[in-house]
């Protein structure tokens, strides 16, 4: 393990870090707020109450030195980075029961998993993450009464630990497509797992390289010499004293990756291996003794846990975007640069227009995904009480929501990100900002629970069904009820009420404009599916056109109608935000509103100027909006971006962590360096 670091001191004392010394900048910027940020906080907490936990909580496992680094994890090696993980994971456990005994207000760990306190513990992923994100879920989810009454009691305290095993080397997104098998031999009253080929190798599952002992594999069912296509199975992977794989379980990691190295995705193949007829998780197939297939009521139910974590993965977004903003923010207060008045003193690079540009937005987009995160976590579990009673109705359209949703809040999320970084120059390329690594966590998500094009593809499959509904005169749900042919469109008045009618005329334009190519490629000659394939730019494109008009109808309503305990100092700020989001939506949308919403050039300058106008607005504020985040330090973990604006001493005292400042001369130079230094060629 990577040993404390000798170099740590600054080359000059009166450059270090002192505690409690704020950057006056910053000091000015925090008087020009015009609310009061701990109401926002508390707002944004859900109330006082929460609030107190949440700080409580804070306090609880960020004061603790075990859970802090003493060397950056960028700093060590991919081993030292998982074994350092799963220290922290493992301890994390520890005092998570602890503080659960003392009457604590944490329930388990779902809080600590998420890209706030999760993050800065566990700064490049948790090898336990899947665990509690996809396994537990898959269990309670999928499991009989008796099925969950055995595992999750184990799970929860982690006498087990599993995985979520259903991506392969040769299929991630086509599930359908899965090669690994489960046979169900009656006589012996098991299933015989196996992976025939090399492209069904598990690839990918987090944990499970050196951590799970179980995993929830999902694998093609054969019974009776039939196949019922893919169901889940608990699955154990190794023996629980020893740690070796069992017999004919072939497993390991999958080597480093751009990002989240702590995670220990891993690989895994079976030679033929049994396990008992009540492992295959039975709440909604099942497979009786005699080897009788009974079906479920939709095959789809397999695919619940997927469900669940794009729920819980648009509120992540927004916590890695409040971290990533309140980075850029802060240093962009503190950072002066060039002269906008020649001979004057160089400003705070966020007095540049263009700065603000790149940063308000995305401060604006925060709220824009927790209200959205919000609203799906509501109906995701109104959906899934009502399929516990049986009915399945609201399914699609939960589904189709929550795919377009994921794919737009972790596309907008690693793009607001990697902006953030560039918006700190130089600085922002350095780990120690702590934007690269957030950038890491972040564009993972683009891809994992379903790639994000592949996921727009799913809604847009929705959209034409409920566009075809819709020309019917059939009854449309109230997330396309825009569609309705009856619905009167109102003409343009340049207000934001109609900018978040503008997308809705957009998205019903662009769905009306995919219907009509299907339609002429079918009339052409082509295969429904071609025809499919030939308009899927388009399909990709209204998908995202009906996800804005979700996004900005749902941040409106909320400014509009779930503000009222709030001041109006901080109402007007939210008004704000909410607008210059719709705003700069509407700007980079230009074209599709010229050509769906009968604007005219001088509306597209008029907000312009609106943008503007709102930029300016915002700024006085900028510092004690992000601030209103309350992210600890800790959490921040940047050199950039901490409270007390010291950004120049930190990023020295971070420099001085690298190993290679460990001695005035490097061990290398003896190696190669004096040799080449002294060749005669
Ligand atoms: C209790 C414990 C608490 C713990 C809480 C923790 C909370 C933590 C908080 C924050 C943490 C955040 C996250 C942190 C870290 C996460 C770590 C990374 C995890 C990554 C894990 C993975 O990636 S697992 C693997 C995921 N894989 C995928 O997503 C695969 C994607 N592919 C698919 O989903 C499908 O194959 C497909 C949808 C693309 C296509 O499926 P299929 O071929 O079967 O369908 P068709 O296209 O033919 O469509 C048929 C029909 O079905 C409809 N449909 C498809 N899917 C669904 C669904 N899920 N639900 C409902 N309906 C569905 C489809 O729309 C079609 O409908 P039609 O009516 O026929 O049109
Ligand atoms: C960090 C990370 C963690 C992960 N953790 C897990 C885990 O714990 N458990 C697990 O089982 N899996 C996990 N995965 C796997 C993940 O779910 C898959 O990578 C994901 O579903 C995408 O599948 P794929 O990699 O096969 O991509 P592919 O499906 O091969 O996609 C490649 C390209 O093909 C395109 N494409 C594919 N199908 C279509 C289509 N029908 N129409 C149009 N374009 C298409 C995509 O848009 C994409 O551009 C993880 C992945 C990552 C990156």
């Amino acid at each position: 393990m990577f040993g404390r670091l000798a170099a740590k001191q600054v080359p000059n004392k009166e450059y270090a870090v002192v505690p409690g010394k704020v950057n006056p900048d910053l000091q000015r910027e925090r008087k020009k707020c015009t609310f009061d940020t701990l109401e926002l906080t508390h707002f944004l907490d859900g109330g006082v109450e929460k609030y107190k936990d949440r700080k409580e909580r804070e306090n609880f496992f960020l004061s603790d030195p075990e859970l802090m680094d003493d060397v950056p994890p960028e700093l060590m090696s991919h081993e030292d980075q998982y074994r350092n993980g799963l220290k922290k994971a493992c301890y994390l456990f520890k005092k998570l029961k602890e503080l659960r005994e003392n009457g604590g207000t944490i329930d388990n760990y779902r809080q600590l998993l998420g890209g706030s306190l999760g993050s800065a513990i566990l700064k490049d992923g948790n090898p336990l993450a899947l665990h509690y994100v996809m396994f537990i879920p898959t269990l309670m989810g999928q499991g009989t009464p008796d099925q969950c009454a055995y595992w999750i009691e184990k799970a929860w305290d982690c006498r087990v630990i599993g995985t979520y095993a259903q991506t392969e080397l040769g299929h991630g997104t086509f599930i359908r497509g899965l090669e690994t098998t489960a046979t169900y031999n009656p006589k012996t009253q098991q299933f015989f797992l196996n992976s025939p080929t090399l492209t069904s190798y598990k690839w990918w599952p987090g944990g499970l390289g050196q951590t799970a002992n179980y995993a929830v594999v999902v694998a093609q069912l054969y019974t009776k010499g039939e196949c019922h296509g893919i169901h889940p199975f608990i699955v154990q992977l190794r023996d629980e004293k020893t740690h070796r794989p069992m017999p004919g379980v072939i497993v390991g990691e999958i080597g480093p990756k751009l990002g989240m190295n702590a995670t220990n995705n891993g690989f895994l193949a079976f030679k033929q291996v049994p396990i008992p007829r009540n492992q295959m998780l039975m709440k909604n197939a099942q497979v009786l003794p005699d080897g009788t297939y009974v079906k479920s009521p939709s095959n789809k139910l397999t695919y619940g846990t997927m469900m669940f974590v794009r729920v819980v993965i648009v509120q992540d977004m927004a916590s890695y975007l409040a971290k990533a903003v309140t980075i850029a923010v802060r240093y962009s207060a503190v950072r002066r640069q060039s002269e906008m008045v020649p001979g004057q003193s160089e400003p705070q690079i966020m007095d540049y227009l263009t700065q603000m540009y790149k940063l308000f937005p995305y401060i604006a987009t925060v709220y824009a995904l927790k209200f959205s995160a919000q609203w799906l976590w509501n109906m995701y579990n109104d959906v899934t009480a009502k399929i516990d009673a049986g009915d399945l109705e609201l399914l699609p359209e939960l589904h189709s929501i929550a795919c377009c949703l994921k794919a737009v809040s972790t596309a907008d999320t690693a793009t607001a990100i990697e902006t953030c970084r560039l918006s700190c120059g130089g600085h922002g390329y350095m780990a120690c900002s702590n934007l690269p690594t957030t950038y890491g966590n972040v564009t993972a998500a683009s891809t994992y629970e379903g790639e994000n094009t592949v996921m727009l593809l799913q809604t847009a499959r929705a959209l034409m069904k409920a566009y075809a509904k819709a020309q019917a005169g059939e009854q449309l749900s109230p997330t396309v009820e825009y569609l309705n042919r009856n619905r009167k469109f109102r003409p343009w008045s340049n207000t934001v009420d109609s900018i978040v009618e503008g997308f809705k005329q957009i998205a019903a334009g662009k769905v009306a404009a995919c219907a009509l190519s299907l339609q002429r490629g079918v009339e052409s000659g082509l295969s429904s599916e071609e025809a499919w394939n030939r308009a899927s730019v388009q399909l990709v494109d209204a998908a995202e056109a009906h996800c804005r008009a979700f996004i900005t109808d749902r941040h409106l309503d909320m400014v509009r109608n779930g503000m009222n305990e709030l001041s109006p100092a901080l109402r007007e700020v939210m008004a704000q935000l909410c607008d210059l989001y719709c705003v700069f939506w509407a700007l980079k949308r230009t074209g599709d509103f010229l050509q769906f919403c009968g604007i005219r050039g001088e509306d597209v300058q008029n907000l312009q100027d609106y943008q503007n106008e709102l930029l300016v607005q915002i700024r006085p504020n900028a510092v004690g909006l992000v601030d209103s985040f309350d992210l600890r330090d800790e959490i921040i973990g940047s050199a950039l971006g901490s409270y007390d604006g010291q950004v120049y001493e930190r990023l020295l005292q971070s420099a001085m962590l690298s190993p290679l400042n460990a001695k005035p001369v490097h061990d290398s130079y003896g190696a190669s360096l004096s040799a080449l230094l002294r060749a005669k060629y």
